[in-house]
């Protein structure tokens, strides 16, 4: 069975719901910090009062303004006040698209503002409660759970990662389209306006994980991580894409192929594959979580390049990733640059 989502305080787990969460709304160059501000505002017709609540500094004190003149209240309220707060609530998600990740991440969880204080817009603090905000919230993200780019990945937590080259945030997302968990390793904090450092990086078990020298990729991950320690910010996305996307079974299988004379691309088509089977589209999903729009890529891959441009990010830049060249791999990737248009320098393939 799938539990309920309670909230309340906005401090505490799942308190981007709440609409005491600080979440700056603007309309017609009004900047509202809460969507309780708001709310609380619009029972009144008198705008020194609105300004008052408006300005107050905390939406525990526009609550407070708010009650202290409940006897001006609007004579209508009782009949607009669901149609307000739904419009306030959609322009919160609408403006923190941070916040409508998160709560379409929440997938199909019932929500609950869990008040003791309100049986109205919250569960009673007993369940009895019409919860009225919480079914606002769940129509909210039937909305946004269609559209792109909320659609692509739920995000599901996040943790420190300690490494040999410093403390990464990873942050872990389910793909919507084919259930595959996919990783965002974060360093420092990305300047938003600016290009972030990013690599996209498919998994490879046998050479992230067991130093296999067949490819690159063990020591393209190691450099990639260090050059954005090193830049002080950044963000690797870690993608389930095991054997450029035909999984780790098949990869032996195309090995098998390849030790017999067959080349990488070669292996792939005998086995009724694509060269390379990856799709990139979900990314924008982890990118936009992040608030990442513009980056500069380590890639020698024109394909991620054009995958990315696709789907709405700036490449401004690409950072070239030659690692790991090796006596096993010099066939790899000569037919990667041959066949698969990765952009080498002449020396680092002779
Ligand atoms: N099918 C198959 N997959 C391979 C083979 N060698 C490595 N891989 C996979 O290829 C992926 C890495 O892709 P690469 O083409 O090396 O490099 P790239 O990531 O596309 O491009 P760069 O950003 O330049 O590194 C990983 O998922 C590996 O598991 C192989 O011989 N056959
Ligand atoms: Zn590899």
């Amino acid at each position: 069975m799938v539990e309920d989502i309670k909230f309340y305080e906005p401090e505490d787990n799942h308190g981007f719901l709440s609409n005491f969460a600080l979440s700056p709304i603007t309309l017609s160059d009004v900047v509202w910090p809460s969507s309780e501000h708001y709310y609380q505002a619009q029972k009144f017709t008198d705008l020194s009062i609105q300004n008052k609540i408006l300005n107050a500094k905390t939406p525990d004190e526009a609550f407070k303004i708010s009650r202290d003149f409940a006897e001006q209240e609007k004579d209508d309220w009782m009949e607009v006040r669901g149609a307000v707060m739904r419009f306030i609530v959609f322009e919160k998600f609408r403006q923190n698209t941070y916040f409508t990740h998160l709560l379409v991440s929440t997938g199909d969880h019932v929500l609950k503002e869990h008040s003791h204080k309100d049986d109205y817009w919250g569960d009673g603090g007993d369940g009895s409660g019409r919860n009225e905000l919480g079914k606002i919230l769940m129509d909210v993200r039937e909305y946004f759970a269609k559209k792109e780019p909320f659609n692509l990945v739920h995000f599901v937590d996040s943790a420190k990662l300690p490494t040999q080259w410093g403390t990464f945030q990873m942050y872990g997302f389910i793909e919507v389209k084919t259930g595959k968990e996919h990783l965002a390793l974060v360093y420092g904090q990305p300047t938003s306006g600016e290009p972030t450092l990013i690599r996209l990086h498919s998994e490879c078990l046998t050479g992230d994980a067991l130093f296999s020298q067949r490819c690159d990729c063990g020591f393209q991950l190691a450099r990639a991580m260090e050059n954005i320690v090193k830049k002080g910010s950044g963000v690797l996305l870690y993608l389930k894409q095991e054997g450029r996307g035909i999984g780790l079974i098949n990869k032996i299988r195309a090995y098998h192929l390849q030790d017999e004379g067959a080349d990488t691309v070669e292996a792939n088509e005998r086995l009724g594959f694509a060269a390379d089977m990856r799709d990139y589209a979900f990314c924008r999903g982890m990118l936009s979580f992040l608030n990442i729009e513009s980056v500069s890529l380590m890639t020698n891959n024109p394909r991620k390049i054009n995958a990315l441009t696709d789907n709405g990010i700036n490449v401004v830049e690409r950072v070239t990733l030659q690692e790991g060249n090796n006596p096993f791999n010099e066939g790899y990737l000569k037919t990667k640059s041959a066949k698969l248009g990765h952009m080498f320098d002449a020396e680092f393939i002779k």
